[in-house]
């Protein structure tokens, strides 16, 4: 019963580093001993694979392409980067099978989406509000999630709508990940791995579903994750992960695709430095740089998030930003610092303090220079252009600021973009399937019977708060906090 496992690796130097990680990994998994896999070299035509035995098969992560002992590879297998992976093959097939399926590697980056034009922004807004991870209602209650979103997104939209047309119309926020994709692709390439790079939104176009959906037809064999968001939230990376998961249980192929999900990367050298770089960059436009209040401002989450519902959104902010003022100390820059949260919408209350309240403070106190350096998001958008530039600039010289600079997205700063390649080709030889074999779960008649009744009641208990909003206005004004 003994089974091979058999690797390969391009670079002699990254050699150690590859085995460490998937041996800790194997090494976790129970009756399971990995013997010792020396490293054979391999040439620019050919990939040589190691071998070693395991004493039990039964739960090798990786047992997918079935390759016979020391192999020779195409080169596009022996041209990728630490990823040539673990194969493995067992006694149901024999050792002279000649079967080598190619590794294509995929990377899929996560993003919020935002509408295009004008007339997108109500559908956007719905498609927000309808999702469970944004407006989290009781169990009970989910069935008015959509009546709800529509209320919420048709009473919001206008506010919207004037916040997207003073920024140009629209969110730029598809061409700008678009152009992220592009510069990981490339940087991925210069470090010698050769993947596609898909862009999945969450609430706009392109919609994770049809990145997904590209991503079987390109017959991808790894796929690495990459939420663009530095901080972890329930609201953000955690909605888009639980909707991928669910895509991917529900499909024979996407639940056995190896995938390494990248849940936070806050803490990543790469995007420290890039950040303090910025932030340095900015400090010098000041007359008098050392006297600049360097100011934090990341989108809110509401606080039963954080306290009820355990999101480390706040805990991993103060972390980063920790992180950054370090950073900033071992140059030689000392500023005083803030950090404040903006954007917050509907009636509960949002993590403090608010950006609004602490820019009125700090001028009333006599604050003079202030850089504002937003902190949850790595592009230009709505909440950047409009309401930083705009609303807490004017709000900041009302209050007393005289001097204002704002730090920019990092959006394709190469250092940046470097650090997600590294990020990537970290996490790839730590893919395993999303969800075990056999568990893509076929509906039964129970469940869908009561999926149907489900259906009913919301349709039924919608129309009613529907209609007991339309005619009782005041009732309605109660959701005058989301416009
Ligand atoms: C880390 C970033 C973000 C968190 C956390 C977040 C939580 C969150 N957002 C809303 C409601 C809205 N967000 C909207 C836009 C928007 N949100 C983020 C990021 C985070 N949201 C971005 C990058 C954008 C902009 C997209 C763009 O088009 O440029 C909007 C729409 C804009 C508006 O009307 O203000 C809403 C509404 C909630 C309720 C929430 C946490 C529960
Ligand atoms: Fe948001």
């Amino acid at each position: 019963m003994a089974t091979k496992l058999v690797y390969g690796i391009q670079d002699p130097t990254t050699v150690e580093k590859c085995s460490e990680l998937y041996y800790t990994r194997l090494a976790r998994l129970p009756k399971i001993s990995v013997k010792c896999c020396p490293f054979e070299g391999y040439n620019n035509e050919s990939l040589r694979v190691s071998s070693c035995d395991l004493t039990d098969t039964r739960h090798v992560p990786f047992g997918r392409q079935l390759i016979s002992g020391s192999a020779r590879s195409r080169n596009s297998v022996g041209k990728t980067f630490c990823t040539t992976g673990v194969w493995t093959f067992d006694q149901h097939v024999s050792e002279s099978s000649s079967q080598v399926t190619e590794n294509k590697v995929g990377v899929l980056l996560l993003n919020l989406g935002g509408p295009e034009t004008l007339n997108d922004v109500q559908p956007f807004l719905f498609n927000l509000f309808a999702d469970p991870d944004i407006i989290r209602l009781p169990r009970l209650f989910r069935f008015l999630q959509k009546p709800l979103a529509q209320l919420i997104s048709v009473l919001r939209a206008p506010k919207s709508k004037e916040g997207y047309a003073s920024i140009g119309g629209g969110s730029p926020l598809r061409k700008i990940t678009d152009e992220q994709a592009q510069a990981l692709k490339m940087a991925l390439e210069a470090k010698k791995l050769h993947a596609n790079v898909y862009v999945a939104m969450r609430y706009w176009y392109p919609f994770t579903e049809e990145a997904v959906h590209q991503i079987k037809n390109d017959r991808i064999t790894r796929l690495v994750v990459l939420p663009l968001y530095p901080q972890y939230s329930i609201s953000t990376s955690g909605s888009s992960i639980r909707l991928l998961q669910s895509i991917f249980k529900e499909d024979t192929y996407l639940s056995r695709l190896p995938v390494s999900i990248i849940q936070s990367w806050y803490q990543r050298e790469g995007y420290i430095k890039s950040m303090a770089n910025l932030i340095e960059k900015e400090l010098k436009i000041f007359s008098r740089p050392e006297e600049v209040i360097i100011f934090f401002s990341a989108h809110g989450v509401p606080v039963t998030y954080v306290e009820d519902a355990g999101d480390p959104y706040k805990d991993e902010m103060e972390d980063c930003i920790s992180l950054i003022m370090n950073e900033l100390k071992s140059r030689g820059i000392d500023n005083n610092h803030t950090l404040a949260y903006q954007s917050r919408v509907g009636p509960v209350q949002w993590l403090k303090p608010y950006t609004d309240d602490v820019l009125v403070e700090l001028g009333q106190k006599g604050v003079k220079n202030l850089l504002a350096v937003p902190i949850s998001f790595v592009s230009e958008h709505i909440e950047t252009l409009e309401e930083i530039d705009m609303e807490y600039r004017e709000l900041a010289l009302e209050s007393g600021i005289e001097n204002w600079g704002r730090v920019p997205a990092l959006g394709c700063t190469s250092s940046f973009i470097s650090d997600l390649a590294d990020a990537v080709i970290e996490a790839l030889p730590l893919a395993t399937a999303i969800s075990p074999e056999n568990s893509t779960k076929k509906n039964t008649s129970a469940e869908s019977n009561t999926n149907i009744l489900r259906y009913v009641f919301a349709l039924f208990f919608g129309s009613v708060l529907a209609f007991i909003l339309l005619f009782f206005p005041k009732l309605a004004s109660s959701f005058k906090n989301y416009i």
